[in-house]
């Protein structure tokens, strides 16, 4: 069999890009400086990568960055002044709550604090009520990243979703829950499980897929041979396995790589899923500024 064809990330994400820059150029001649902020609570490694991409992605399309780094010992109290600081500044379009915080620190209660119109994550739980209750209409509040960032990237590559069969693994926040309802959105139309680790046969479940997402942080979970033959296999899930010997991160996804030898697409990790989810953060903060623009 011929191997996977190559779900690219990169490519992907920079030709979303250039769409950005021609709608941030219009927004900046109305006089409308779109600005994304984040907040990182800590100095985990993945996340202090994912945030500086966040700010290079912005320099490229012309949006601006207002960065907030809190130390992992800040207190809840200092996190929660933060973050209302981010919803009255004028200069914050849109911002996100790095996540993970730091063990202890209460998400959910960060999420809500954000203010929904600022929400550039989709994470509000406003937000993501619309989702859940929009399901099948036009939707005006912002999609969670890493999801849309998935369906973006088939699209562009032509992978047939609508009356496909998507088997999701993972049930989380980020990934997992809204990947289920973003597929199954009328205009997408796929047929979702959505897995996790009490299903009872994961791989019986993998094998009937057409459309596997794979976002649990385990290794190359997903077999060669739980792959249905042409299916499309999206690996979202990092985990750090080591250092290299010039200290670098030595980083496996969830899908082992003989994967490539039997699946129909395959997104590369790195260089698939990240790319796009970075992509659609942009996208968000430029939504949000055009729909500020419209309704002033
Ligand atoms: N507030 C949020 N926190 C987190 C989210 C989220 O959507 N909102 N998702 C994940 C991490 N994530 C977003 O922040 C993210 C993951 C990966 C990448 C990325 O660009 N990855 C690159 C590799 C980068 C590297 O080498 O470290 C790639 O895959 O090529 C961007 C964002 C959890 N937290």
């Amino acid at each position: 069999m011929t191997p996977a064809i190559r779900l690219d990330g990169i490519a992907t994400a920079s030709a979303i890009k250039e769409e950005l820059k021609v709608r941030i150029a219009a927004l900046r001649e109305r006089g409308i400086v779109p600005g994304l902020g984040t907040l990182l609570v800590g100095d985990d490694p993945g996340s202090l990568s994912y945030v500086g991409g966040k700010h290079r992605d912005s320099a490229e399309v012309g949006i601006e960055s207002i960065r907030v780094d809190l130390p992992a010992d800040a207190t809840e109290a200092q996190v929660h002044a933060e973050i209302a600081k981010l919803n009255a500044d004028p200069a914050v379009t849109g911002y996100l709550v790095q996540l993970p915080l730091p063990r202890g620190m209460d998400e959910h209660a960060a999420l809500v604090a954000v203010d929904p119109a600022k929400d550039v994550d989709g994470l509000h739980p406003l937000n993501l009520g619309e989702l859940v209750l929009g399901v099948d209409g036009e939707l005006r509040t912002p999609l969670p990243c890493t999801p849309n960032g998935i369906i973006e990237l088939l699209r562009r590559h032509d992978v047939p979703i609508a009356g496909r069969h998507a088997v999701v693994i993972g049930r989380g926040l980020t990934v997992g829950r809204p990947m289920g309802l973003l597929l199954t959105r009328k205009g997408v139309d796929a047929t979702v499980t959505l897995a996790h680790s009490r299903t009872v046969d994961l791989a019986a479940e993998v094998r009937r897929a057409d459309i596997v997402v794979a976002a649990v942080g385990v290794p190359h979970l997903v077999q060669p041979d739980w792959v249905k033959p042409g299916a499309a296999v999206l690996d979202v899930g990092v985990t750090r396995v080591g250092t290299t010997a010039s200290g670098k991160a030595k980083l496996a996804g969830d899908i082992h790589p003989d994967v490539a030898e039997v699946a129909g697409w395959l997104s590369p990790n790195p260089g698939g899923v990240g790319p796009m989810t970075r992509a659609m953060l942009l996208q968000n903060v430029v939504l949000s500024a055009e729909r500020r623009l419209a309704a002033a």
